[in-house]
């Protein structure tokens, strides 16, 4: 038996993207919302009943929503590629050492129905 806790966040950014595809309106700068899911996974603390206190939880992903939110994602440094792909790996590499049980981050914009998850 094993337990899993998500917690979302969301962030607005902006990003252009190299494309074999829709070439020119992928090179201008344009923005999109972004919502993230950040899952771990584990037994409860016998003592505290919990995996991790949310309290805990949300502040880690509160420093990795500072990171992206309101940003040009070409910027971010240690930010590979400006994709859903790239969004996933940055943030769970960002919240692993306060994360140890992270088992998945999804990174989705709902408005256009992409969604791409990172197993862990
Ligand atoms: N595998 C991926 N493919 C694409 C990604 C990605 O992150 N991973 N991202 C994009 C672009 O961000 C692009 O802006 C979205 O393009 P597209 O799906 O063509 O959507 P539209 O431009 O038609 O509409 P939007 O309203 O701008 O979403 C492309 N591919
Ligand atoms: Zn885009």
């Amino acid at each position: 038996m094993k337990y899993e806790l998500t917690q979302e966040f969301y962030f607005e950014a902006a990003h252009t993207l190299h494309r074999e595809i829709e070439t020119d309106s992928s090179l201008r700068i344009h923005g999109h919302t972004y919502h993230a899911d950040v899952t771990v996974a584990g037994m409860p603390d016998p003592a505290s009943g919990m995996l991790i206190d949310l309290g805990h939880f949300r502040a880690a992903l509160a420093g990795v929503r500072e990171q992206l939110d309101h940003r040009l994602l070409d910027e971010v440094a240690g930010l590979k590629m400006p994709t859903l792909e790239g969004l996933c790996a940055f943030i769970a590499t960002a919240l692993q050492p306060a994360l140890p049980g992270l088992v998945r981050v999804t990174v989705a914009r709902r408005a256009s129905g992409d969604r791409c998850t990172l197993h862990l």
